[in-house]
C-alpha cells in the first residue's frame, strides 16, 4: 500500500478542483491510498508527512507570479520537519488566471522547496498539448508544462471555469505519482 499526501492551497476554488484531480488521478492505480491536506489543516498532520506518506504532492495557486503566502506559510513552518521528507516522492502543481501567468516560477518553488527537504521530484511525463494546427484547449497538458501539472481558470467564473483538460492533465500527475511510489515501494 502507498500513502500520496496531497497538501494544497486554495483561496477561491480553482486550484481546490485540481488537487481533487490529482486525488482521482492517483487512486486509480491500486494499493494506493490519498489524503488531501489543505494547509490550514496541516497542523495535527506533521507525524503522517513525516512517517506514513511516501509521496507528498504539492499544490499552490500563483498569486504575484509565486505559490500563494498561505502555501509559503506551510512551507516556512515544514523548515522543524527538515530532513525527515528525506527519499519521499515529491510533484506538484498550480493555477492561474492567465495562460502563462508566471506559473513556471510556482513549480520551480516547488520544486526547489522539495529539494530542501532531500527530496524526489516526479515531472509531468506529458507531452506539450495545443502546439500544433491541429491542436486545442481540449489538449490533455494544453499549457505545455514540464516540470509539474498547470491549470488556468478565468479569473471571472468560480471552481466551474476550470477545465476539464486541465483537470484530466492533473490527474496524469497524480497517477504518474502513485505509480512511482508503489515501484519505489518496491525496490526499496
Ligand atoms: C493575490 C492574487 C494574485 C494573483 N496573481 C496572479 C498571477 O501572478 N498570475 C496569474 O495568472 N493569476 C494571478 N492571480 C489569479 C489566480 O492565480 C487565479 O484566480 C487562480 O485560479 C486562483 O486559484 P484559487 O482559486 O485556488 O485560489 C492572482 C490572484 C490573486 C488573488
Amino acid at each position: 500500500m502507498s500513502d500520496i499526501a496531497i497538501v494544497y492551497h486554495s483561496g477561491y476554488g480553482h486550484n481546490e478542483v485540481i488537487a481533487q484531480a490529482v486525488a482521482r488521478g492517483a487512486e486509480k492505480v491500486p494499493g494506493t491510498r490519498v489524503k488531501l491536506l489543505p494547509v490550514a489543516e496541516v497542523d495535527g498532520q506533521w507525524d503522517y508527512l513525516n512517517g506514513q506518506a511516501d509521496a507528498i504532492v504539492f499544490g499552490a495557486p500563483t498569486y504575484m507570479g509565486s505559490a500563494s503566502a498561505q502555501f509559503k506559510a506551510f512551507m516556512d513552518a515544514s523548515s522543524k520537519q527538515w530532513g525527515k521528507w528525506r527519499d519521499k516522492l515529491a510533484a506538484g502543481f498550480t493555477t492561474s488566471a492567465s495562460r502563462s501567468g508566471d506559473k513556471l516560477n510556482t513549480l520551480q518553488q516547488l520544486a526547489v522547496f522539495a529539494a530542501q527537504h532531500q527530496m524526489l521530484w516526479v515531472s509531468l511525463g506529458l507531452m506539450p498539448g495545443n502546439n500544433s494546427s491541429t491542436g486545442t484547449e481540449d489538449d490533455l497538458n494544453r499549457l505545455g508544462s514540464f516540470l509539474g501539472a498547470m491549470a488556468q481558470a478565468n479569473a471571472d467564473q468560480g471552481a466551474e471555469g476550470v477545465r476539464a483538460s486541465d483537470q484530466r492533465t492533473a490527474e496524469y500527475l497524480g497517477e504518474r505519482v502513485a505509480q512511482a511510489a508503489a515501484r519505489w515501494k518496491k525496490g526499496a
